[in-house]
């Protein structure tokens, strides 16, 4: 990929984008660059990771920039907006990672009318396994899409949406990983009062996830037909799933998504 790109926020996210990048190597560390409010401790822990252009200097970093990668919390968006407009060339295509911030808002706080591409990935970024959705905002063009694609193609699959969906994808793919990992940590806790050491029973657990995950891509079945498969009538897994419905697991998982999706919906209220 022939551009240079500037992630404005040097958090979680950011570092997990940062770091499939690198491991892809579509860019050379010369074309990511990175900057952060004014905390240098944390530009500095990017680089010794990555090696890639960390500057606190907003000017020089947008100045360099092809692509524009705003990936502050969504109430910092606002100051960090701020900081670099007046650097912003109308021809800089600016991609936002934040949750529930509709490109409209960030156009608006823009005040051009530079191509907006809203993305959602999640933290498995860090290793090529993110589920992006991408979306375009009105300045943006098939091309920009496009554009969006390569690069979050090189940390995952993408899909593309209309905007409107942005917040249940939020709930889903987005905040997702968060929830397989609750269930791991109760999976590791039932271990562990089982007696197991920490270290075989998170072997346990993490190549039973991989395993399921792995499945649900490559045999062709849904979910319903592999959980079928393991729940022999009268047996183990049967019991578990018995006590799941009696706590009303479905529904829990259900409201989860929704309560999240909302929270998205909320906190574009608030532009
Ligand atoms: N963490 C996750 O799993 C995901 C996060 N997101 C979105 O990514 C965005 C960032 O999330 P995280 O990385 O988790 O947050 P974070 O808090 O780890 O990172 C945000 C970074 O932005 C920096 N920052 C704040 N104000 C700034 C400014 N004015 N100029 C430059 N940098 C500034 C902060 O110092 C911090 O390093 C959020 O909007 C979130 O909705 C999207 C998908 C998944
Ligand atoms: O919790 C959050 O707000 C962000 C957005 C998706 C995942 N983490």
């Amino acid at each position: 990929m022939n551009k240079k790109i500037a992630f404005i926020g040097a958090g979680s996210m950011a570092e997990a984008i940062i770091s499939g990048i690198v491991k892809s190597g579509i860019l050379t560390k010369e074309q990511i660059l990175v900057t952060n409010k004014s905390n240098r401790e944390r530009l500095e822990n990017i680089k010794s990771k990555y090696d890639v252009q960390c500057i606190l200097d907003k000017e020089e970093v947008i100045r360099e920039a092809d692509i524009v990668i705003l990936a502050t919390k969504p109430y910092d968006l606002k100051d960090s907006v701020e900081s670099i407009k007046e650097f912003l060339q109308p021809e800089q295509l600016v991609f936002s990672v934040i949750a529930g911030i509709s490109t409209d808002y960030i156009t608006a706080l823009i005040g051009n009318n530079n191509p907006v591409v809203r993305a959602m990935p999640n933290t498995s970024a860090t290793i090529g396994y993110s589920a992006t959705a991408i979306s375009a905002g009105k300045y943006a063009s098939d091309e920009h899409l496009i554009q969006a694609e390569e690069l979050f193609a090189t940390i995952g699959t993408t899909a593309i949406v209309d905007e409107d969906d942005m917040h249940t994808v939020t709930g889903i793919s987005g905040s997702g990983p968060a929830y397989i990992y609750y269930l791991v940590e109760a999976m590791e806790k039932a271990a562990l009062e089982a007696g197991f050491d920490k270290e075989t029973a998170m072997e346990l657990i993490t190549q039973t996830v991989r395993g399921a995950g792995q499945m649900l891509k490559e045999s062709g079945e849904s979910a319903a037909v592999l959980r079928k498969k393991i729940t022999s009538p009268a047996g183990t897994t049967e019991a578990g799933i018995e006590t799941l419905n009696k706590y009303d697991f479905e529904k829990t998982i259900m409201e989860c998504v929704k309560s999240a999706s909302n929270r998205s919906v909320e906190l574009g209220k608030n532009e």
